[in-house]
Parts: structure tokens; C-alpha cells; sequence
């Protein structure tokens, strides 16, 4: 590929990507998201390697909720990734619409991100970082992980935790080695955050969220009212103990699940 096999479209999202454009493949009028990095920027950061990697897992990763990268191509200044074209857009922005969503709107994305995941862990692919701002929405509606993330990992490997530390379960927090089930917490504080428009821990210092975490100081607010099948399905997700976290195929069997999700 080279930049004159698309035509360039609008910016997405809002640079805080980096520089995504809308873009079309001129031969065959696909529409994607064409990623453009400066390999002076990477090279800075020392995240070339990293990046390879990266682009290496997700260009074989094949799943309908995880955003599809085609493929890449540089040329003398930058790296450009094909990536597929979310048409709905960001799903953070439709939570800060519309607060909160419905308890059949939260199972069913909840679901979808658990098969994502499944398919991830089934392939050693973990962290999958999914906070609503990684969270992109497809032309059906269906949740597609996008993993913005791969460069705040990459940082946060090298700088203090950057950016929002209401998904980092215990383990992170107290940075002890993590496996597959961070990610059980961390669909755990999204369904809390789908339910209730904020995540389970917030609060105005890092300090007193680190706080948070580590005590699993998890309440339900009495507004807006939850079931309490949800509550129940949060409440076995935020557990101190990554063992003892429901396993993402149990949730998909949890009754809050079953009877909500599409
Ligand atoms: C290193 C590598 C393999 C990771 C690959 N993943 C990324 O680079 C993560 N990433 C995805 C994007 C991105 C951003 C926005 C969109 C969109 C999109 N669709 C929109 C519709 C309306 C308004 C805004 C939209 N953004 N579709 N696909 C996207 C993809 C930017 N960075």
C-alpha cells in the first residue's frame, strides 16, 4: 500500500488519536480509518519495537467486536495503519449523552466485549484495555475495541500511570504481575460505569482512588436503580483476588446476562 492508493477524508475522532483520517480505498471504495504515526515521534518514545508488536497481534486478530487494523505502510517520515472504519463512532460519547444506558443496552455490550475477550485469552492476548474511550461503535450498533491503548501501556511501562487509573484492577495498582483476568476486572468497572455513568472508584485525588481499588470499595448508589442480578454479576467481577473473579464464560451464563443481553 501508498498513500495514493486512498483519498483522504475528515479527521476522526479528536487527534487525541494521534492523526486518524476518514479515508477511501480507490480501488475498491472501502472505507477505513487510516492511523498516521511520525516515526520521529515513535522513535523518541522508543515504541517502534512495541508498535511492531502490536500491529503484529491485532493484524491477526479476527473478531466482530475487535476493530479490525488491515494492514500498514510507511514511507520517509510516518506509519500509516489501516484500520476499519467504526461508523458509529465513539462509544463514550453516547454514555455522556445519555448518562447511563438501559440495563438490556449495558448486558448486551457486556456480552459482546466477554466473547471478545474469550476470543483474546484464547489466543494469549490480554489487557485488551477496555475503557469506554477504547470502545467504538459499528454501523449495527455492535462494540468494536479499538485499544487506543497499546500507546498508554507503552508509556505507562515508562512514565507514572498517565490518564485515568479507574480500570487498573489491584494487581496493577500494586504493579504485581498481571494475567488474563485484569481484564475481568476491568469489564467489571465498565459495566458498573454503563450502569451508573461513572466508574465504581472514582474520586477527585489518584491517591484516594489507588485507595479505592485496593479495598474494593465498591458501592451502589440508589440512583439510578439497578437490579440486583446486576449488582450481583459486578460484585463476583470486582473481586480482590484475580482467581476468584467469574470467569468470562460464567458471566456469559450469569441470569442478569441471560435475560438482558441481545
Ligand atoms: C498499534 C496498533 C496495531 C493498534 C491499532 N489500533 C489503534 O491504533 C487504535 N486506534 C483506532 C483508532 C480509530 C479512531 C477512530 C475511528 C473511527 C471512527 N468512526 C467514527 C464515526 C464518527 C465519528 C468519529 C469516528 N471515528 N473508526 N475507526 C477508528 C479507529 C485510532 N487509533
Amino acid at each position: 500500500w501508498t498513500l495514493n492508493d486512498f483519498d483522504i477524508g475528515k479527521p476522526l475522532g479528536r487527534g487525541k488519536f494521534g492523526h486518524v483520517y476518514l479515508a477511501r480505498e480507490k480501488r475498491s471504495n472501502h472505507i477505513v480509518a487510516l492511523k498516521v504515526l511520525f516515526k520521529n515521534q515513535l522513535k523518541q518514545s522508543q515504541v517502534e519495537h512495541q508498535l511492531r508488536r502490536e500491529v503484529e497481534i491485532q493484524s491477526h486478530l479476527r473478531h466482530p467486536n475487535i476493530l479490525r487494523l488491515y494492514g500498514y505502510f510507511y514511507d520517509q517520515k510516518r506509519v500509516y495503519l489501516i484500520l476499519e472504519y467504526a461508523a458509529k463512532g465513539e462509544l463514550y460519547k453516547e454514555l455522556q449523552k445519555c448518562k447511563y444506558f438501559s440495563e438490556r443496552r449495558a448486558a448486551t455490550y457486556v456480552a459482546s466485549l466477554a466473547r471478545a475477550l474469550i476470543y483474546c485469552h484464547g489466543k494469549h492476548v490480554i489487557h485488551r484495555d477496555i475503557k469506554p474511550e477504547n470502545l467504538l461503535v459499528g454501523a449495527q450498533g455492535e462494540l468494536k475495541i479499538a485499544d487506543f491503548g497499546w500507546s498508554v501501556h507503552t508509556f505507562n511501562r515508562r512514565r507514572t500511570m498517565c490518564g485515568t487509573l479507574d480500570y487498573l484492577p489491584p494487581e496493577m495498582v500494586e504493579s504485581v504481575e498481571h494475567d488474563a483476568n485484569v481484564d475481568i476486572w476491568s469489564l467489571g468497572i465498565l459495566c458498573y460505569e454503563f450502569l451508573y455513568g461513572v466508574p465504581p472508584f472514582e474520586a477527585k485525588e489518584h491517591s484516594d482512588t489507588y485507595r479505592r481499588i485496593v479495598q474494593v470499595d465498591l458501592k451502589f448508589p440508589s440512583r439510578p436503580v439497578v437490579s440486583s442480578a446486576a449488582k450481583d454479576l459486578i460484585t463476583q467481577m470486582l473481586v480482590k483476588d484475580s482467581s476468584q473473579r467469574l470467569p468470562l464464560k460464567k458471566l456469559l451464563e450469569h441470569p442478569w446476562i441471560v435475560q438482558n443481553a441481545d
